[in-house]
């Protein structure tokens, strides 16, 4: 896979120099300003690598998988059609595939109505990846998620890379297995979700942007890498493959910097904060304000700034949607109108996201949805 990226970074000269120079030469990864910093305020305390640059590497490299596979014909799925005992390899295949869009039914309604938009193929892809990111959660976040050790987490990552190698262990394996074979999809953002649930064990503190920043590419960026391949970029689309990834990798970021300030007091009962704490220091605020739980004109100032830099991130965002094939855009819009008003939310509660859930009201809801249906018919952008 590597090879893959350093040919098309650098088909003749040394490509090792040439990567460690692409955040650098390049216009890539943008830099963000927030309040005249850079977004991911440690790239200078760092002068090594920032987050950024090295979440960056792996969108080049997804980027050059998809460019390498465009026009590739997909397996053909009735190749497999061999029965055994009556039952056929399609036939099992279309269970477990079945059986994911159940549960996707089941935990994300809106997003699964949206999938309904989709082309049969790229509904049921999305529903096995959806799955396996769920499963994936659930090991650090369900109610077996006291018992999880690094070692378990090892033993998911050893079946994931056996189902990228076609050797399914289960069912619902069994169709990421055969979508990963069919689209082209990096192993890359799998292994870093799992990382991100390896530093969910052992970290509760973030000391800087930077470090947040990477947390949220582990746990919620990784998502927007794997859907892009599978969702489709529009064949009318003048933009950059990598843009597109860019853009799906900020949608995944903003969602998970509103999901943090939504929860920052569910959090706090657990003992964890995921505020970057020299931003909370510039605000004249320290773990202890978070635990008290008090809402102050400091602890409105930061989140205001909190708020305004996830904002940013769906800017960003809302430039690489329309670049999507037509069929995968409204539920994208939806998605992101509805996570995107978590946000107004926080501001109606005033702040106070310690003891008040922030979340949008059903006639909002439903008002969205018209919007993202608009928006998703028209059609793609300009360059970006
Ligand atoms: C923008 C472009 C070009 C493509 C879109 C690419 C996609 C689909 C990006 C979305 C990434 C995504 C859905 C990330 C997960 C973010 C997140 C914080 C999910 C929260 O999940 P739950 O914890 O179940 O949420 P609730 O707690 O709100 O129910």
């Amino acid at each position: 896979m590597a090879g893959v990226l350093l040919w098309v970074v650098c088909p003749k000269g040394n490509a090792t120099a040439m990567l460690s120079l692409i955040p650098r030469s390049g216009n890539k990864p943008k830099k963000r300003s927030f309040n005249g910093v850079s977004a991911v305020s440690s790239a200078v305390a760092n002068p090594a690598r920032s987050s950024e640059e090295r979440v960056y590497d792996v969108v080049l490299k997804q980027a050059a998988l998809v460019k390498e596979q465009r026009g590739r014909k997909a397996l053909d799925l009735e190749k497999r059609d061999e029965k055994t005992d009556g039952f056929s390899a399609w036939d099992v295949l279309n269970e477990a595939y079945d059986r994911c869009g159940e549960v996707c039914a089941e935990y994300a309604k809106t997003f699964y109505l949206g999938t309904l938009l989709m082309t049969p193929e790229r509904r049921r892809a999305v529903w096995a990846i959806y799955v396996w990111c769920r499963r994936t959660d659930e090991l650090v976040d369900g109610p077996n998620a006291s018992h999880i050790t690094p070692r378990a987490l090892d033993r998911w990552e050893k079946r994931l890379d056996d189902l990228f190698e076609g050797r399914p262990y289960d069912m619902l394996d069994a169709a990421l297995s055969d979508t990963v074979s069919k689209y082209p999809v990096d192993i890359q953002p799998f292994k870093d979700m799992i990382e991100g649930m390896r530093l969910d064990l052992v970290k509760s503190r973030y000391m800087n942007f930077d470090e947040l920043y990477l947390y949220c590419y582990y746990v919620a960026g990784t998502v927007g890498l794997m859907s892009v391949p599978v969702m489709g970029i529009a064949p009318e689309s003048k933009s950059s493959v990598e843009s597109v990834y860019n853009a799906a990798l900020d949608l995944g970021i903003a969602n998970q910097l509103t999901n943090i300030l939504r929860d920052v007091g569910e959090d706090a009962r657990r003992g964890r904060v995921y505020l970057p704490q020299d931003e909370l220091a510039r605000f004249g605020l320290s773990d202890d304000d978070i635990f008290r739980g008090q809402v102050t004109d400091r602890w409105r100032n930061f989140m205001k700034d909190q708020i305004k830099r996830a904002r940013m991130f769906f800017d960003e965002a809302e430039k690489g949607v329309s670049e999507l094939n037509s069929a995968s855009r409204w539920p994208v819009w939806a998605s992101l109108l509805l996570y995107r008003q978590i946000l107004d939310a926080i501001e109606e509660n005033d702040y106070n996201n310690f003891s008040k859930r922030a979340y949008v009201g059903k006639v909002k809801k439903f008002a969205s949805l018209p919007v993202a249906y608009g928006r998703a018919l028209m059609g793609t952008s300009k360059l970006i």
